[in-house]
Parts: C-alpha cells; structure tokens; sequence
C-alpha cells in the first residue's frame, strides 16, 4: 500500500481563504479589524523566520500583526509589563509569546499572565482547564491542525484507537484531549513507556511529536492506520547543507500507512493557518459577534 498524502500546505491556504474571508466581513459591518500581538524573547534564528511567517500571514488575511521583538537578556518583570499592555490594548485580539523562553523567566508565570480571552496558543491554565472538562476554551494551534486534518480524513473519529506519542503541555496532552473530545480510546505514550513499538501498533491513528528525526520507523505501524507527523528536526544531508525531517520515518510509513502527513508542508503550515483561525474566534467572542463555523475544536 501507498499512503494518502495529506497535504497540510493546501488544507492551510483553504484555512486561511475562509478566515480572510471573515475577517472581510467583520471588518465591513463592524469596522473591526483582529489584531495579533506576537512577542519573541532572543534571538534564535528558528523562532525568528517562524515568527516573520506569521507576521506575513496574519497581513495577508487583513489582520493588523504587532511584532514585539526583545532582547535575550530582557527581565522577566519588563516582559510581563509587556503583557499586561497588550492584554489592556482592544486593538490586541490574540497574543502569542514565542517559546521556549530564556531560562531566567519562568515560562508558566508568563503565560498564566496572558488575558485568557486573549490567549490564542491555549497554553493558559484556564484554557487548558476548559479544555479538559469539555467547555469552551482557546485551543492549542498544532493540536487543532491535526484535528482539523483528521475530520477532514476521516470523517468521524469516534472508536478509533489513537497513540500520541509525547505528552508536553503544547502538543501531546492537548493532542490527547481532543482525540478523547472525538471519542477515540487514546493512550499517551512518552520517554518511559514499555515497549513503545507494540504500543503503536495498536493504533488506527498515530500521532507523532517527539522531537526526534525518523524515530518512527514503518515496521511499528499497523497496516492502514493514519500517520500525523508533529515534529519537526533539522538533520545534515549526506551532500552537505541540512533539510527538515519529521519524527516518522516517512519513506517506511508511507508504505504502510493509508494516510501520512509529510515534513515539510504538513502539521506546520496547518499551525499557523489555526493560529489565526484562534485570532478570529477571539476577535468574534470579544465583540459578541457569530463565531466562524469549521474553524473550532
Ligand atoms: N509542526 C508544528 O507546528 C510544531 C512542531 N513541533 C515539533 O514537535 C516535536 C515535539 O515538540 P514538543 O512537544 O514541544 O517537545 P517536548 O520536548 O516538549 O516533548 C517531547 C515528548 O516526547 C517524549 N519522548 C522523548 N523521547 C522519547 C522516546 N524515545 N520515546 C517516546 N517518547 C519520547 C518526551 O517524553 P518525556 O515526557 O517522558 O520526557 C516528551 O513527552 C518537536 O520536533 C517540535 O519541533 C512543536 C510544536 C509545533
Ligand atoms: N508560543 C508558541 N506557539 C507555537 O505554536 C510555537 C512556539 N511557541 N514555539 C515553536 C513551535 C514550533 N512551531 C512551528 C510552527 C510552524 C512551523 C512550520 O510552518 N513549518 C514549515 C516549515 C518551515 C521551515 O521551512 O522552516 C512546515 O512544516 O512545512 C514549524 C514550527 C510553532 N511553535
């Protein structure tokens, strides 16, 4: 068998066609026009052409983008002021602080300051506990992604049996929660479980975000389940220079799966297409306006 590719890049740029499309209207019959406020602490090269992709897109959809660029030995006291302007500014909708922050700021401090109507990543303690009890909540951009790109696959996901392999706070326990919101029987799988490969082949649906090139190789997955590849690894080609692999072997999954989500052009662009979809239901909720449909957990 030869997977399915699904191909993120496209899903990402109808995604975004439909929240353009929205923030079209609301800025027509309201006059309002959704502000992401994105702050990036250092500077690590990664974070900063993901950050300018971001800012790039949420223009093209006709959001205003506010970039907050400071300097790796900024206080934590000065990025939290910060904060708590952005979170008193009505033309700020949603507010993303880039991770992982300098290790002389407490990264839980900082996003627990965040307004959580404001909170479009989902990582503030009360969105994460509204997501737990099922309520409605902002909800983690990566997670949404690959949810939306598993609806979309499969339609319902009710009875499956899906494996997220790693459980941080940013993918895998959301991951988790919303593949248990779709009623599938899910297992949280990380550094300490037992026999991981026995583990995965249980599953009609693997989820992949470790943070380890090509991990996962083909051999592990059962015949037919669907493969969603988080990660995201800079390796060394064999010819010089370097090139993003996922954390699945992709060339021996494919060949086994019925569906796989390849590195690039998968989860990641489908991250930054629900990070505006999150800035527009934040805008939609702030102003009382109708939420758009499709774009939500
Ligand atoms: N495409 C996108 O939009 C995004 C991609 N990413 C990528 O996804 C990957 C994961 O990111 P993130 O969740 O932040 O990473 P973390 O490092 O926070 O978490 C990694 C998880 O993997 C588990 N793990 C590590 N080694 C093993 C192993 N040998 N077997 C099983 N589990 C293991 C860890 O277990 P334990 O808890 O026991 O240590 C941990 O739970 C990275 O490649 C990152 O770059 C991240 C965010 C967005
Ligand atoms: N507060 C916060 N929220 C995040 O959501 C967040 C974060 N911090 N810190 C870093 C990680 C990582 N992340 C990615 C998003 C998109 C791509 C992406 O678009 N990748 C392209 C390739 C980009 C390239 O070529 O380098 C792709 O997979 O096709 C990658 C990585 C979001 N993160």
């Amino acid at each position: 068998m030869s997977a399915e590719i699904i191909d993120g890049k496209a899903f990402a740029a109808k995604v975004r066609g439909q929240v353009a499309e929205h923030v079209a209207r609301i800025k027509a019959d309201h006059g309002i026009t959704p502000g992401l406020a994105v702050v990036l602490v250092g500077e690590d090269p990664a974070s900063q052409v993901y950050v300018r992709s971001k800012g790039k897109q949420t223009v093209e959809v006709g959001m205003n983008s506010y970039e907050h660029k400071l300097d790796a030995d900024t206080s934590e006291s000065d990025l939290l002021a910060l904060i708590e302007k952005l979170n008193d500014d009505p033309a700020v909708h949603g507010i993303l602080v880039q991770l992982p922050l300098p290790d002389h700021i407490d990264e839980d401090l900082v996003i627990n300051s965040i307004d959580p109507a404001k909170d479009v990543d989902g990582f503030h303690i009360s969105n994460v506990g509204l997501l737990g009890t099922g309520q409605k909540s902002m909800v983690p951009c990566t997670p949404l992604g690959c949810l939306m790109m598993l609806r979309d696959h499969h339609g319902s996901l009710s009875g499956m049996d899906a494996v997220v392999i790693g459980r941080s706070n940013i993918v895998g326990k959301p991951m988790a929660q919303l593949l248990l919101g779709d009623s599938c029987t899910v297992t949280i799988a990380h550094s300490r479980t037992k026999d991981l490969p026995d583990v995965v082949r249980r599953a009609d649906i693997v989820v992949a975000a470790v943070g380890r090139a090509q991990m996962v190789p083909g051999a592990w997955i059962k015949p037919g389940a669907t493969v969603i590849d988080v990660g995201i690894n800079r390796i060394d080609k064999p010819e010089g220079g370097t090139r993003l692999v996922g954390d699945v072997d992709y060339e021996s999954c494919a060949a086994v799966a019925s569906a796989i989500t390849p590195v690039p052009g998968g989860v990641g662009p489908m991250t930054i297409a629900c990070l505006l979809a999150n800035t527009l239901t934040a805008t939609c909720r702030a102003h009382g306006l109708d939420e758009p449909q499709g774009l939500t957990a």
